[in-house]
């Protein structure tokens, strides 16, 4: 681990991260930054890790396809950037996204709060597990319910003027990085997916193999390509509606923080891998034990 100093450095671990997605590369309310710069046995994370305080509770922050936006939802390092996050004792994910809406009701501008995924995605490693050590957690909901009934709490506290927030709701995962076709478009609006993304998973099967409670905060930027009179998407369009809604996005998760950090809620994700781990540590070989290190312990 290496440490690059922006400010004078205090924690170099945190209770809770924020994955930034597209238009989200940094949170401005981030007091007292260190960059952190960190290795795993899967890899390195997709940038450094920003550490920070916001409203005095340290926060680590991650951009998910780094700056500058280089990696593609494919190219994304979902296990490197758990495991690093995992490393610096993170128990709390808030994972921001943009997504396109497959249902009327919800309206680019609005934000979504998931309680429910369907992964699409076709050529992701999706476990931290092979190779030695087997494990098969429990996926029935994959987002935590407990972080998930904050962020809607603090859409709530924010007080933000446009839009509304939905909580409950169906995130389609397809692989990318192009957009869907009509057709596909119309095929997803019939498995009841709410609202389509790119990258939520592996990421949110990761950090539950981790251990870590992981919610989505959503905000919706567009209709995808299924709606008979509304544009289909690009990522232009996408990301004009995104920035529009960046500055509300970081209210809420300023409120999110506090709140964590305040009821620091018990989640299914903290002990989810003890009941899923299939191999006795005690028959792993040494290799396998010093790569889950962080997850085992
Ligand atoms: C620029 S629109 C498509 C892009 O945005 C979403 O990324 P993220 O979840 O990181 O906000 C979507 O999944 C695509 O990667
Ligand atoms: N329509 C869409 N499909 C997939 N990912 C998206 N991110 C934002 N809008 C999207």
């Amino acid at each position: 681990m290496t440490i690059s100093t922006i400010e004078p450095s205090t924690a170099l671990s945190a209770d809770i991260a924020v994955i930034g997605g597209s238009g989200l590369y940094q949170i401005q309310a981030l007091t007292n930054k260190r960059s952190v710069t960190i290795q795993t046995p899967y890899g390195s994370p997709s940038d450094d890790i920003v550490l920070g305080e916001l409203e005095g509770v340290t926060v680590a922050f991650l951009t998910r396809h780094g700056q500058g936006h280089k990696l593609t939802p494919s190219e994304v390092p979902y296990r490197a950037n758990i495991y690093a996050l995992k490393t610096l004792g993170v128990r709390y994910i808030v994972s921001v996204s943009a997504v396109g809406s497959l249902q009327e009701p919800l309206k680019p501008l609005d934000m979504v709060v998931p309680d429910q995924m369907i992964d699409m995605t076709k050529q992701r490693v999706s476990t931290f597990f092979g190779e030695g050590a087997v494990a098969h957690i429990s996926m029935a909901d994959p987002l935590c319910p407990a972080l998930a009934n904050i962020l809607t709490r603090a859409y709530d506290k924010a007080e933000i003027d446009e839009g509304t927030c939905h909580p409950q709701a169906t995130y389609i995962c397809i692989e990318g990085p192009q957009f869907s076709t009509r057709a596909e478009s119309k095929w997803y609006r019939q498995m009841q997916a709410d609202v389509i993304g790119m990258t939520n998973m592996p990421e949110a099967k990761l950090a539950r193999e981790a251990s870590i409670a992981y919610a989505t905060l959503a905000l919706v930027t567009d209709f995808d390509c299924w709606h008979p009179t509304e544009e289909a998407v690009s990522a232009d369009y996408a990301i004009k509606n995104l920035m529009k809604n960046a500055e509300n996005a970081q209210k809420v998760i300023k409120e999110a923080v506090a709140l964590i950090a305040a009821e620091s809620p018990d989640s299914i994700a903290h002990n989810a891998l003890a009941q899923a781990l299939v191999t006795p540590i005690e028959a792993m070989d040494e290799h396998t034990k010093i790569r889950l290190a962080a997850l085992l312990t």
